[in-house]
């Protein structure tokens, strides 16, 4: 699903943010991606989404070399991956429905259809029963549920997550892992960057490790 050959990444002068990452995922699996604050967790991630361009080397996601495709075609490639932020994002001033709608909006899927996937999205986060809500009425884990929601509505092959229990709690960062762990199950390969090492250790996922730009770890704990 993801193969990293060669990349680095310069920002300006003469600063390694990444530097020689190799490393494939496979399609369905999930990993997490720790590493110290700097270390280059949301630039490698920011590459997969095209939101930066590497410096050096080459990225393929779903077997396509993703430096080659044309700035037209970027729109298209992103709809296969779903981004779940630690601020998660919404739009306050719209609520629950219309907020996980947007993807679909964007697209011009057909309204009929758009309700039929943003309450299915809904539903599988727990929270069909508050689609009018606004997100300022919820807790901060509704919205994280809420920005989750909004990032599958596509039906991503591909979710990434950079710190997305970064603002939670204990017990609702673990729910949140859950919600991944329920999409990772039914098929969809999932990338998250955290710092919260004692919730990766749980989990028993593969850890990609980096620091100071530069994988230095790839623990498979199955
Ligand atoms: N747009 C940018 N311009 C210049 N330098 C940047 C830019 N984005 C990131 N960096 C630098 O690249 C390095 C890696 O940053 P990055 O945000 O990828 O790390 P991180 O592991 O996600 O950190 P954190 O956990 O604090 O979010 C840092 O030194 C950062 O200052």
């Amino acid at each position: 699903m993801i193969a990293f050959e060669h990349v680095g990444k310069r920002y300006g002068g003469r600063f390694d943010a990444l530097a020689g990452l190799d490393f494939r995922v496979e399609r369905g699996e999930m990993v997490f991606l720790t590493g110290h604050s700097g270390a280059g967790k949301s630039s490698l991630l920011k590459l997969i989404m095209l939101l930066e361009r590497p410096s050096r080397g080459r990225i393929l996601v779903a077997g396509h070399d993703i430096g080659r495709l044309h700035t037209s075609q970027v729109p298209y490639y992103r709809r296969q991956i779903g981004v779940v932020f630690q601020d998660h994002q919404l739009l306050t001033d719209r609520n629950i429905f219309h907020n996980v709608a947007l993807p679909l909006m964007i697209q011009g899927v057909p309204p009929r259809e758009q309700a039929r996937r943003v309450r299915a999205a809904l539903d599988k986060v727990g929270l069909l029963h508050r689609e009018k809500a606004l997100p300022i009425e919820l807790s901060g884990g509704e919205q994280q549920r809420v920005g989750i929601a909004r990032a599958v509505v596509n039906k991503p092959a591909l979710l990434l997550a950079d710190e997305p229990t970064g603002n939670l709690d204990p017990a609702l960062s673990a729910d949140i892992m859950r919600l991944f762990e329920d999409f990772n199950r039914i098929g969809t390969t999932v990338m998250i960057a955290s710092h919260d090492l004692a919730l990766i250790a749980r989990l028993h996922h593969r850890t990609l490790e980096l620091s100071d730009g530069r994988l230095i770890a790839d623990k498979d704990a199955r």
